[in-house]
């Protein structure tokens, strides 16, 4: 229009939209999706490096999970970069389920999207919503059935031992958990799963008003999973600053400097694989 002559111009963005939209949305309808590129070919904002990789939408593949019905799955962290782990997206079709994971295997499921009913040996069965998740021990008999269609991120790893403690089942879901204690920092934290010795990895979820950010420019010898769940900021991974945004996923390495900042109008909120409790050497 007329009186936006000599300005340069931003696309405006319509943030009615997206407020009565369900938590968690974007992460499965992000705005750079392949379908909004395709004036763009051959662009993407994903990156691999030795110690870090961002893995944005756009770059996200999706094949038939081994041995889960009607699943498609898009593994986004493996041990091929370095990690101890697995981090994927599992898209539950209607009238899918799940498979185990092999011997050993420790498993937490969050859902993003959807529902799924999970079922197991000992106990009835539990649904599980958007911003549900379990945890299910390794060697832990159990299965995941969706009905219509569901959208899982799901972290697995080798259990490590330690003397004879041993990990339960847990059901929970984010907004039940209590905010905890971060000295020294302005971000809201929660953790999934208990802090006790036996678990040897967490799920960090972690809040940012725009505007806020880390304060320790963190160097340590932890790996991460990360997935964006809400807002958008600058992530700077090594001497590399990205522009983040719902549906983000990252992978970042042992010592790798991470620090983030939150930008543009709504809450930043990460899901955040760390592992814990155990000796590194
Ligand atoms: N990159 C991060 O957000 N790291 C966390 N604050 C953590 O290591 O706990
Ligand atoms: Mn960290």
């Amino acid at each position: 229009s007329k009186s936006d002559d000599g300005f340069c111009s931003a696309p405006s963005i319509t943030e009615s939209d997206e407020k009565t939209k369900p938590i968690y949305w974007k992460v499965t309808n992000p705005t750079l999706s392949p379908s909004h590129l395709q004036d763009l070919p051959g662009y993407t904002r994903s990156v691999y490096k030795r110690d870090h990789a961002l893995i944005t939408p756009e770059s996200h593949v999706f094949s038939p999970l081994p041995d889960w019905t009607n699943t498609l799955g898009a593994y986004l962290i493996t041990p091929a970069m370095g990690s101890h782990f697995v981090m994927y997206f599992a898209k539950m079709k209607e009238m899918s389920s799940s498979d185990l994971p092999p011997k050993d295997t420790e498993r937490l499921v969050f859902v993003v999207d959807g529902a799924v009913t999970l079922t197991n040996t000992s106990s009835s069965s539990t649904k599980l919503t958007v911003d549900s998740y379990a945890y299910l021990p390794p060697n832990f008999h159990h299965s995941l059935d969706c009905v219509e269609s569901a959208t899982l991120v799901v972290f697995e790893r080798r259990y490590e031992r330690l003397g004879s403690h041993t990990t339960e089942l847990i059901v929970g879901s984010t907004d039940k958990k209590p905010l905890l204690e971060t000295p020294g920092e302005v971000f809201e934290l929660r953790k999934l799963l208990p802090v006790s010795l036996a678990y040897d990895f967490n799920i960090h979820i972690m809040d940012f008003q725009p505007g806020e950010f880390l304060n320790v420019k963190e160097v340590h010898y932890n790996q991460h999973g990360l997935l964006l769940l809400e807002g958008q900021g600058i992530y700077r991974l090594g001497d590399n600053w990205y522009p983040v945004q719902a549906g983000d996923v990252i992978w970042m390495a042992p010592f790798v400097p991470q620090w983030y900042a939150a930008l543009g109008k709504n809450r930043s909120r990460y899901l955040l694989y760390k592992d814990v409790n155990r000796n590194p050497l």
